[in-house]
């Protein structure tokens, strides 16, 4: 019988029973800490600090910063001191604030190339997922776990189940991986991946750029999915040629022997038409709360749904574009590469944000902001009306001061929309980037397929 990439990737790494070994150990301020202090306790060293990499991204302000001194929250500068001191420590290297390379650790690691097909990623975070775009087998770990790893380089883990989600059609003009993942998480519900590793297949995701592969694979969390893939290809390849830390030359051949082979059986298949997805918007406060644009406020059918309406401010039969924003946020490690600011910034170019919107733009690293400046992609959206920000999480969650405030509505390129998650009474709406910097735009939520 045929494996899936999967199966291949767990057991090239599978060192005993339910013990797997880690390749790449991604590190972040906001779940290490205890961590370290946990090693530093029982006197032990990393075991690898050459296969760990650590960032600063959470808590750092976007306001141009240039140095944990200069953060201004104490908290949020304790954090990012207490990265840096241990990373010293340990002998990890780190791109903190003030670093060329500083960024949203699932940005950098695919940046680098640090990120490559084959490998078991981790990272004390969710949203680990979206390395798995590259053929790798990455999810987020809790901090204990964190500590495990860092010590031993390895984890213990329960075999998760396999699931194919195969796309087929062809997505439509306008709409995009973005609109694909949503609509997908509301079809499958936000527990619908619970227990298995996700790949995705079909032509509509062997065009998907890189960029759109990370997007979907990051929110596989969101779908309650252990970890999301995709099947390396040329794609692949393009992208982690000549980056900083891929080897040279790629061993394609050994990266496309990871593909699931054609007789491979998962144990749940999912199939969607791609083709009738329309761009999508988030009306509540789960990821799987979302409608076409075209679509209306759904009547609630259950209390949360009830209660999400409540929280959001909406009444149902409301038309999706008729909901007025108040704040746009391009940004966090789902939308923030240069494709997506490039998007936006083809929506933005020659308008103005409209009067009363607060819109930003936060490139996902410090790379991504120099590359996008490098394109003038920073003077259109300044042009525009919306701010240029430093890269960090920023607005995606309310660690550090990018927050909306109560009762403010945000057309968010982001990947959760929960209660307080931009902010105490926020409300979020989660789109695609051409969908935020049209909704700057017009201040209410457009249809870009037919709007110009
Ligand atoms: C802070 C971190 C643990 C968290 C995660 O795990 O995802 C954050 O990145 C998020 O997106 O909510
Ligand atoms: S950008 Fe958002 S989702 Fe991504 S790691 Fe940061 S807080 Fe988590």
């Amino acid at each position: 019988m045929g494996k899936t990439m999967f199966d291949k990737i767990w057991e090239a790494h599978e060192v005993a029973e339910g013990l797997i070994y880690i390749d790449l150990h991604l590190v972040h301020e906001v779940t290490s800490p205890q961590a370290f202090e946990g090693l530093r306790l029982a006197g032990r060293r990393v075991r690898r600090p050459d296969r760990t990499l650590a960032t600063a991204d959470h808590n750092v302000p976007t306001d141009g910063a240039r140095s944990a001194a200069e953060i201004r929250d104490l908290l949020s500068r304790k954090q990012v001191e207490t990265l840096e001191r241990n990373c010293r420590e340990f002998g990890i290297p780190i791109f903190s604030i003030g670093s060329k390379r500083q960024g949203i650790v699932h940005v950098i690691g695919p940046e680098l190339g640090v990120t490559q097909p084959g490998m078991t990623i981790v990272c004390g975070d969710s949203h680990t997922s979206t390395h798995g775009a590259f053929g790798a087998l990455a999810f987020g770990i809790g901090t204990s776990e964190v500590e495990h790893v860092l010590a031993t380089q390895t984890l213990r883990q329960r075999k998760p189940r396999s699931m194919r989600i195969r796309y087929e059609g062809e997505l439509g003009y306008g709409v995009t991986a973005k609109d694909l993942i949503l609509g997908t998480i509301g079809r499958i519900g936000v527990d619908g991946g619970v227990g298995y590793v996700i790949e995705y297949a079909g032509p509509v995701i062997e065009r998907l750029p890189m960029e759109g592969r990370m997007t979907i694979c990051n929110m596989t969390i969101e779908g309650g999915g252990r970890a999301g893939m995709i099947a390396p290809d040329d794609r692949t390849f393009e992208w982690l040629e000549g980056r900083p830390a891929a080897p040279d030359p790629l061993p394609v051949d050994e990266w496309l022997a990871l593909r699931s082979d054609p007789d491979a059986v998962f144990d749940r298949e999912v199939v969607i038409d791609a083709s009738e997805l329309a761009p999508q918007v988030t009306w509540g406060t789960t990821p799987a709360m979302v409608v076409d644009v075209t679509g209306r406020v759904p009547e609630p059918r259950n209390p949360a749904e009830e209660r999400a309406l409540e929280y959001m401010g909406l009444e149902p039969g409301t038309p999706i574009q008729d909901i007025a924003i108040d704040r746009v946020f391009i940004g966090s490690c789902t939308n923030s590469r240069l494709r997506d600011l490039r998007e936006a910034a083809e929506i933005v170019a020659g308008r103005k944000v409209a009067p009363g919107v607060r819109a930003m733009v936060v490139p996902g690293s410090m790379q991504v902001r120099e590359q996008a400046e490098r394109e003038g992609l920073d003077k259109i959206f300044r042009d525009a009306g919306f701010e240029w920000r430093t890269a960090g999480c920023s607005m995606c969650l309310g660690m550090n001061p990018d927050v909306a405030g109560p009762g403010e509505r945000v057309a968010s390129t982001s990947n959760r929309n929960f209660e307080g998650r931009q902010g105490r009474g926020a409300r979020s709406h989660l789109v695609s980037p051409r969908m935020a910097a049209a909704a700057a735009i017009e201040g209410h939520f457009v249809d870009i397929r037919n709007w110009n």
